[in-house]
């Protein structure tokens, strides 16, 4: 039997919800926080910044991650960290990523937006060549910062266009920023061809779900826990094959669920939700893409080829190619077939 760790460090994989920013390593934060002289709260540390990275509710959680965005200040900074990024996830054997940015905080912090998406584009380019991973951009709305940056986001999305975006999503808080009045910027990014992923049911409830799908045209949702709480909502993600991008150790990190083994994962897989697992933010949550399919192969009393299966179901709930899927599920199940248990 294949120790079930070594079996998930060598499965290939697909993720499509972890965060850009929220990806920087204490290494990457650490070279960032010194470019500062201490002007930062965040420490360079890498002890310091483990407690730093301690969160006492989701708005906390919301605060600090936008004092590391404070941390990046040129596009050389983007260039860096998103490359950066792109080994760290080829080093987990991920072949393919969506990943979220938000280029509306980056700009308004004076980032050029051309700048940054050439930055990012570079590191798409260097991170195939150099480590063999397919990077693809999700550029979110920062719900705290509202219309402005609905606008703002939306306009960067459409006049920059950069080649690897393929998906428009909502982030930050959702308590006091109701999915419905991004309805415009959503259906102008549909329009466009992009992919509607917002965050919903994180920290507010079923209804918050509902909006994104109806209001919002979700294709995925962003955590959507709270689904559990609606039967009707259950049945209907279900149903209409609505995947939902699930974060175990993220939502007990920002106490969205207080204790991993009350996680809905598994009542969300028996109800016939697709779900796929994520790291969101790994090194501020103290976790990595691995470690999050241990979590769920714990959570789901999983073997090889179940954790397989979940690798499966991210590449079949993405939007890569019909070819890149199929490709990508070849070779999960040759690497399964070579380690059966
Ligand atoms: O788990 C999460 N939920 C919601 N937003 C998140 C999460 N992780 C990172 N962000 C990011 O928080 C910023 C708020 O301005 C956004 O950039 C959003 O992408």
């Amino acid at each position: 039997m294949t120790d079930l760790t070594s079996f998930i460090a060598g499965l290939p994989k697909a993720e499509l919800h972890v965060h850009h920013v929220g990806s920087a390593s204490p290494r990457i934060v650490a070279e960032l926080a010194a470019r500062h002289e201490g002007r930062s709260p965040v420490p360079a540390d890498p002890a310091a910044l483990a407690d730093y990275f301690a969160f006492s509710d989701f708005a906390h959680f919301i605060e600090v991650y936008l004092t590391v965005v404070d941390l990046i200040r040129d596009d050389q900074d983007v260039r860096m960290l998103t490359y950066e990024v792109g080994r760290e996830l080829a080093r987990q054997q991920v072949r393919y990523a969506e990943l979220t940015i938000t280029p509306f905080s980056s700009v308004k912090r004076g980032i050029p937006a051309t700048a940054f998406c050439e930055a990012i584009e570079d590191a798409r380019r260097g991170a195939a060549a150099d480590f063999g991973i397919e990077l693809r951009w999700c550029f979110d709305i920062p719900g705290e910062a509202g219309l402005p940056a609905a606008e703002e986001t939306l306009r960067i999305a459409l006049e920059e266009k950069p080649e690897g975006l393929i998906s428009f999503g909502l982030g930050g808080p959702e308590i006091g920023v109701p999915r419905a009045q991004f309805k415009p910027y959503f259906d102008k990014a549909r329009a466009a061809g992009l992919r509607s992923v917002p965050h919903a049911g994180e920290t507010t409830g079923p209804e918050t779900i509902w909006d994104a799908i109806r209001e919002l045209g979700a294709e995925r949702i962003g955590h959507g826990i709270s689904a559990v709480q609606d039967e009707a909502l259950l049945d209907h993600l279900a149903e209409h094959r609505i995947p939902l991008e699930i974060s175990p150790t993220s939502n007990v990190r920002t106490r969205a669920v207080a204790a991993i083994e009350e996680h809905p994962l598994a009542t969300l897989i028996g109800k016939g939700v697709p779900v796929s697992i994520n790291s969101d933010d790994p090194p501020m949550f103290g976790t990595t893409l691995e470690a999050e399919y241990a979590v769920a192969a714990r959570l789901l009393d999983l073997d090889p080829t179940g954790v397989a299966g979940l690798a499966k179901g991210a590449v079949e709930q993405s939007f890569l190619s019909p070819a890149g899927k199929k490709a990508l599920l070849a070779e999960i199940d040759a690497y399964a077939g070579q380690n059966r248990a």
